[in-house]
């Protein structure tokens, strides 16, 4: 039974919540639990009753992926059979007992977990557990009462913080803000049996709301939660539905007609595309960590050795690669050609760690153990026992093969060599060793530990030992090492390739990046993807920056094209352009003549990290940056002018709805090549790396996600077709263009256009599941074509 009870000597009875790998609240818990509290009710033996989890969770939160399932039997079925009124159900019974209840609140109590906790009469918790209500990130709400009852307890500022942002509270400051009542000093459910023993029956949903809540909304509090919560994520339904909670709760409205609120609420968000979305980009990242093929065990990492300075090295960045090992407990040590990088990079950690430190995350002591007493080095002394090697050397083929040979000599036979990229050939790099399969590729995005996404990049060399380290255990012991009960294997239900569990991608985990696993084709996933150039495209024919910008940020993107050519810098794909010719080999797509680009990087004008003194901006590209102000630079517009009059081009009107399409579409259908290809596992790997390294909305689930969902494969199908058609009568016109594919439909894309509107596995996408047939008839180049 996942909920058993047991009562001890002292007539405590003790319901313990047993569902690994962390209690979720699935309807085989919520059913057992429902049996199982009356027997402890009924028992006359059983004086007062302790809710407490088995493991190092109290509890979860409902069962994710049931909200599917409840979506796919629509609002008049669920009716009958609804998981959360049931779990609701559940929460009156124990608020209800006639015997004291407590919460032994022994690890993180979340969303549904929080809400078993809010429905005892009391809570102790461990001093590391923690309370908290995530359900916004997954475009919900606490909807088994947990909006009605946290105000009772909590000041509305704590409240909204917990429930409009998803923050949670540690103990201590959860015991501070009342939402706790005690924190164990010994055994949380030894002094969770003391205090059941030694309190009446209080329970929550009998109380008046917090002493100083009607006020605060009288005050207008409600307001700013919300302002605060739009500000951050402006397109989210979810917030707007939460206020409305927080108003029923602090009005004159009854416990029971503010539940009713609430359901309605939730009702209204679990059906909503945005909490699809959400709870899609959830279990994408936990089934990104599960690549078919490998479940080796990883090599034992106790030492990685960082090379090279430039962007992605540990100079020149804000935060650096080095920096999230460093604050992760990693002992690391560094090496560079030149004393003065050495001296400037370890410089510069150390300004990073100050500030580590002054938040208290990293102690003096912990820094200097991690980074030893010399980690910056001129030679390889020091790298004779490390397990792994990061390279990160600047992105030049014949520098990335040198230090790759170098390894040969100075490092362990099975040090792990991962080159850090974002587009050079891997396997090329590999070439130069003579065991190519310890090679893998890591593709960090700029700055390192801030950006969250890693791509990790299979040769057609690396062997599964090198991938499963790349991907897997640095000293840890992970939730999915507690095989769950009754499963044959660790499957994931979004899974239809069937792959059966690795063990997660805990070195990209543990330094807290999202990580998907990519073949090695140019540009990987992102820059393939993010590379196709509609953005200057628009901007030729017509389109305005300042316009294109606008479109894509009320998309929902975090940052325009435009302006994020000038963080990134237009440098990096001018200098590939340079070095590998014309046209990318994958994509077909000619990387030129990009006039105005080429311009602004002759100039050195590389965006933001290029200041112009001349005119007081702090940095130029597309826009002068002054401060945190930017405008678009005149001398922009006027070569932009130049440019079109030399190609003929006749500026025109573009609609925002055509700069979106032109944006979005091309990029989607590139998608649909990669997973047709092969060079990618799945289409939710794609989504994680957009709205992880892209600044997709989270939203919108991700441009796959997106393609399926809001848009629809026949519209994007016909849309591509309408700008192919358009592309192509603009080279054959005019010789100043040169021919592109990117808008010539992917195969796959077809096929699932001719599938739209048939049924899936609730949680399943349609795209995968075409997928998989589609590949058993056609032959792909990636190294997941044969899945
Ligand atoms: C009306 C009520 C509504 C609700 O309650 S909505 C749900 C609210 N709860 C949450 O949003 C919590 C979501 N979960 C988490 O934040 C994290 O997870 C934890 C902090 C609980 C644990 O984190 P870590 O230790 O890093 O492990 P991991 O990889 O995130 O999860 C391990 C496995 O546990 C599954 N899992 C976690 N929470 C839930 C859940 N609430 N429902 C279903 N599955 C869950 C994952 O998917 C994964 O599974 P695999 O091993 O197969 O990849």
């Amino acid at each position: 039974m996942p909920a058993t009870i047991n009562v001890r000597p002292d007539g405590v009875g003790v319901l313990t919540m047993d569902s690994p790998p962390v209690n979720s609240l699935g309807t085989e818990l919520v059913t057992s639990m429902k049996q199982e509290f009356p027997k402890l009710v009924q028992d006359p033996k059983v004086k007062a009753i302790v809710i407490t989890g088995k493991g190092p969770m109290f509890c979860g939160g409902a069962e994710i992926t049931e909200f599917a399932i409840m979506v796919a039997m629509g609002p008049e079925k669920m009716k009958e059979n609804n998981p959360v009124a049931a779990l609701s159900e559940m929460m009156d019974m124990i608020d209800a007992s006639p015997k004291t209840t407590v919460a032994a609140i022994n690890g993180p109590a979340l969303g549904g977990g929080c809400e078993v906790s809010l429905a005892c009469h009391y809570r102790v918790a461990d001093g590391k557990a923690s309370v908290g209500f995530p359900e916004v990130n997954l475009g919900l709400l606490p909807g088994a009462q947990g909006t009605q009852r946290l105000p009772r307890v909590a000041p509305l500022p704590t409240a909204m913080q917990m429930i409009l942002q998803g923050k949670p509270l540690k103990a201590d400051a959860a015991r501070k803000n009342g939402i706790i009542d005690a924190v164990a000093k010994k055994d949380v459910i030894e002094e969770a049996a003391e205090w059941a023993l030694s309190h009446p029956p209080a329970p929550i949903s009998k109380r008046e709301v917090h002493k100083t809540n009607r006020f605060m909304v009288a005050a207008g509090g409600l307001e700013q939660g919300l302002n605060t919560a739009v500000n951050a994520a402006p397109l989210m339904i979810a917030p707007r539905a939460i206020i409305k909670c927080f108003e029923a709760a602090c009005s004159n409205k009854s416990f029971r007609e503010g539940l009713q609120v609430e359901m309605e609420q939730f009702t209204n968000l679990v059906f909503s595309v945005e909490s699809a979305a959400l709870r899609h980009l959830f279990l994408s990242e936990r089934l990104a960590q599960k690549v078919p093929g490998i479940d080796e065990k990883p090599a034992p990492l106790k030492k990685i050795g960082i090379l090279g300075a430039g962007l992605m090295g540990f100079l020149g960045l804000k935060l650096s690669t080095a920096m999230c090992f460093i604050q992760k407990g990693v002992p690391v040590v560094l090496k560079d050609a030149k004393q003065e990088w050495l001296d400037a990079g370890v410089k510069k950690i150390e300004s990073m760690w100050a500030g580590q430190a002054k938040k208290g995350r990293l102690s003096k002591e912990k820094f200097k153990e991690y980074m030893g007493p010399s980690p910056a080095m001129m030679d390889y002394a020091d790298f004779k026992d490390v397990d792994m090697v990061i390279e990160a050397v600047p992105e030049i083929m014949d520098l990335k093969k040198e230090v790759a040979g170098k390894t040969r000599s100075y490092f362990q036979m099975d040090c792990l060599i991962c080159t850090n990229t974002s587009g050079l050939n891997i396997d090329d790099i590999a070439a130069v060793l003579k065991d190519p399969s310890r090679v893998m590729g890591t593709h960090f995005f700029s700055p390192a530990n801030v950006m969250q996404l890693l791509e990790n990049i299979r040769t057609s060399k690396s062997s599964t030992r090198t991938l499963a380290t790349g991907r897997t255990g640095i000293n840890g012991r992970f939730p999915w090492d507690i095989p769950k009960k009754g499963a044959t294997s660790n499957f994931h239900p979004y899974e239809v390739f069937g792959s059966t569990a690795c063990e997660g991608m805990a070195m990209g985990k543990l330094i807290n990046k999202k990580c998907i696993m990519v073949g090695n084709c140019d540009g990987f996933v992102g820059n393939r993807m993010a590379g196709i150039p509609e953005p200057k495209m628009v901007l030729e024919e017509g389109a305005t920056v300042e316009q294109i910008d606008k479109a894509a940020t009320t998309f929902g993107m975090a940052m325009g094209p435009m302006a994020l050519g000038d963080l990134v810098g237009q440098e990096l794909f001018w200098k590939q352009r340079k070095a590998a010719g014309d046209m990318n080999k994958q994509t077909k797509t000619y990387f030129g003549p990009y006039e105005l680009t080429d311009w602004l990087c002759e100039l050195g004008r590389f965006g933001m990290k290029t200041p112009d003194p001349s005119i007081k901006a702090n940095g130029r590209g597309i826009f002068i940056h002054r401060g945190r102000d930017k405008t678009v630079d005149p001398e922009v517009v006027a070569k932009l002018d130049e440019v079109r009059k030399a190609k003929g081009v006749t500026p025109r009107p573009v609609s925002d709805e055509e700069i979106v399409e032109r944006l979005f579409y091309p990029l989607i259908n590139e998608g649909f090549k990669i997973l047709e290809e092969g060079f990618v596992a799945r289409s939710s790997d794609i989504d994680l790396a957009y709205i992880y390294g892209y600044g997709f909305p989270p939203s919108k689930g991700g441009p796959m996600f997106f393609a399926e969902n809001y848009v629809g494969f026949q519209k994007i199908l016909e849309r591509l077709k309408v700008y192919d058609a358009q592309a192509k009568e603009r080279y054959t016109k005019n010789s100043a263009y040169l021919p592109i594919d990117y808008f010539v439909p992917s195969k796959l894309l077809e096929a699932c256009a001719a599938k739209q509107g048939t049924k899936v596995f609730p949680g399943q996408t349609l795209i995968d599941v075409v997928l998989k047939d589609f590949r058993k008839s056609h032959d792909g180049a990636g190294p997941f074509s044969k899945l």
